[in-house]
């Protein structure tokens, strides 16, 4: 039998949006771009500090554009509305509910991630309670979220020898570092900020992932 390594699926490109969309109408124009290239596998929708009208608004927008390029929407923080709006899934910080509740609300065909920062226990914690796949996190320092707990790419190899479940490494992730994190296991790099404050722009930034990740 061939080693598992052989047979395994390319690291994909999970997108984060940024926290604040201030022109939904352009925004969606070049998430249509980003998305047409087939390199990004995922994208979580993560406003920030908005209220939940603005969620569902955009939520809303930005489903037949994930569909009409096959790409899973995925919801940060709230299954209430991801339920609501019928997104993909969501994806659950350690404050933001559990899993067992987010599953009631979404049914067993959608996705639910949690985040597990750097514990080995908290994502076996969340592959029991169902999850589809766990994110650690932060790999690297992160212009998005500075104050993340940092993570260690050992816990990837470790998770991936460990178990079927799905890992995202997520945190400051480059087309520069990405490469040692696909090599420890990650099945996805979570990116949010080389993508949208590349110096040309995103859809070359994914491009740049893509060739990074081959
Ligand atoms: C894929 C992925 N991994 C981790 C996180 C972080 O979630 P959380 O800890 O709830 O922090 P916020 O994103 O809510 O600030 C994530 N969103 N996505
Ligand atoms: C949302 C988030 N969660 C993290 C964690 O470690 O749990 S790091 C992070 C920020 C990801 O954005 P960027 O690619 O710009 O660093
Ligand atoms: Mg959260």
């Amino acid at each position: 039998m061939a080693d598992k390594n052989a047979q395994k699926e390319p690291c994909g490109l999970y997108l984060l949006t940024p926290e604040k969309i201030d022109d939904l109408v352009r925004f969606i124009d070049t998430l249509d771009l980003v998305l047409a290239t087939g390199v990004v596998t995922c994208l979580q929708l993560r406003l920030k500090s908005v209220d939940d009208s603005v969620i569902i608004e955009t939520a809303k927008a930005l489903l037949p554009i994930c569909h009409k390029h096959e790409v899973p929407l995925l919801l940060n923080d709230r299954a209430d509305i991801a339920a609501e709006v019928d997104a993909d899934g969501v994806h659950l910080g350690q404050e933001d509910g559990d899993v067992a509740s987010a599953r009631t609300l979404l049914g067993h065909n959608k996705d639910i991630g949690v985040t597990c920062h750097s514990s080995l226990h908290l994502a076996f914690e969340a592959g029991e309670a169902g999850a589809n796949y766990v994110a650690f996190g932060s790999f690297f320092p992160s212009v998005t979220k500075k104050n993340a707990t940092p993570a260690d790419k050992e816990i990837l190899s470790t998770w991936d020898e460990v178990t079927d479940i799905a890992c995202v490494a997520i945190g400051g992730i480059t087309p520069d570092n990405c490469r040692e994190l696909a090599d420890s296991g990650a099945h996805f790099v979570a990116v949010s900020s080389a993508v949208w404050n590349h110096k040309d722009g995103p859809v070359a930034a994914v491009r740049v992932f893509e060739a990074a990740l081959a």
